[in-house]
């Protein structure tokens, strides 16, 4: 039976919540946007703007904000784009309102601290009659609300849903490719954000290009070593989600895990960058329980390891850099 999307249920008004609200926005269709800060709700209802997260746009009139969450539980599709750490509340919120059979579209990119669980596991504990879908690839908020050319991952098991959603929402400056492996679309979106402070350390170092490229090159091998491990497919990793997104995130300053990583390399302090920008930065959350899942499998992933050791402050700057390139000269292809 076809589904007809018609209306759209956006959990989070961050930068890119409501960068996929205006996405989706168009005549004939409503955009519900759940806004955990009531002064973002109002603004972007009488203002039309989102003056905390995403200034300067103007936002479509479909989009209809709420600090109510039992809003969305109508919704013909849910994109779920709290950050990763708050992933589970908002889902669990929706519990008692969501029709069983919703597509939920997880957006955030990071693995739960708690659990160490992806997002697809949060939302089966969570939401068990929903479909699962993740939506990743190399796409920042402000290009997208901006309405400049995009491509993304869209994985659904359900493939011919996956299309029908994709028909849906797609325009022709947003395009999500279908794919079916949700583990390796989120895999990469999650792995990404911290070699990306990776990079951003190398060149705060002012360590060259050279090393820049060599870590996205070795950070893609790590990251497609623990895809693998945990049962995701190749092709994903060399798609949007995977390679797209790590070279995207780990060559500009307007990824906010790459400027993170570039003030770390010029000496400012972990807490003061933090405590000065109003953004979720994931890898931060990320590195630590990255390293954790990597090493209760026995995966080698030395660049995650060393920034989850600069972010944890066992170690600086400097002799992560030095434990990276101590590191015993090898084949290029070893696996493991
Ligand atoms: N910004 C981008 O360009 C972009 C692109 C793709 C994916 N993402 C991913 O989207 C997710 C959200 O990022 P963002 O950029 O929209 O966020 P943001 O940094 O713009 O805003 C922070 C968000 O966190 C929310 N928040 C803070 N505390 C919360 C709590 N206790 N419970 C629920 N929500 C809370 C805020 O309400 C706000 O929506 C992240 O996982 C990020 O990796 C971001
Ligand atoms: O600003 P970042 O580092 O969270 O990256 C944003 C997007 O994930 C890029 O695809």
């Amino acid at each position: 039976m076809t589904k007809h999307f018609k209306t759209f249920g956006v959990i989070g008004a961050g930068a890119w919540g409501t960068a996929i609200a205006q996405m989706l926005a168009r005549e004939g269709q409503t955009v519900h946007l759940w806004a955990l800060e009531p002064e973002v709700a109002d603004a972007i209802n009488t203002a039309r703007e989102n003056t905390l997260f995403l200034k300067g746009v103007p936002l479509k009139p479909e989009i209809r904000a709420t600090n109510r969450l039992e809003d969305l539980g109508t919704a013909d599709a849910i994109f779920a784009v709290a950050p990763a750490q708050h992933t589970r509340v908002t889902l669990r919120a929706l519990r008692a309102s969501l029709r069983p059979g919703t597509p939920v579209v997880l957006c955030s990119k990071g693995i739960e601290l708690a659990t160490g669980e992806f997002m697809t596991q949060v939302l089966k504990d969570e939401l068990p009659e929903a479909v699962p879908a993740v939506m990743s690839g190399p796409s920042f908020a402000i290009d997208v609300a901006r309405g400049l050319p995009t491509a993304v991952t869209l994985a659904m098991e359900d493939a011919a849903l996956g299309t029908e959603l994709i028909q849906a929402i797609s325009t022709p400056t947003f395009r999500p490719y279908l794919g079916t492996d949700l583990l390796g679309a989120e895999i990469g979106g999650a792995v990404k954000n911290v070699l990306a402070i990776a990079c951003g350390i190398a060149l705060g170092k002012g360590l060259g290009r050279s090393a820049h490229a060599a870590l996205i090159a070795r950070g893609y091998a790590e990251m497609t070593r623990l895809a693998l491990a945990l049962g995701a497919e190749a092709e994903t990793l060399t798609g949007l989600s995977g390679l797209g997104d790590l070279v995207l995130t780990c060559s500009s300053e307007t990824s906010r895990n790459m400027s993170l990583g570039l003030a770390l390399g010029k000496g400012e302090a972990l807490g003061d960058i933090l405590a000065a920008r109003n953004a979720v930065t994931e890898g931060v959350a990320t590195a630590p329980v990255l390293r954790r899942l990597a090493r209760a499998r026995g995966i080698e992933m030395p660049i995650s390891e060393a920034v989850a050791a600069v972010i944890e402050g066992e170690i600086s700057v400097d002799e992560a850099i030095t434990a990276l390139l101590m590191r015993p000269v090898k084949a290029e292809a070893v696996k493991s």
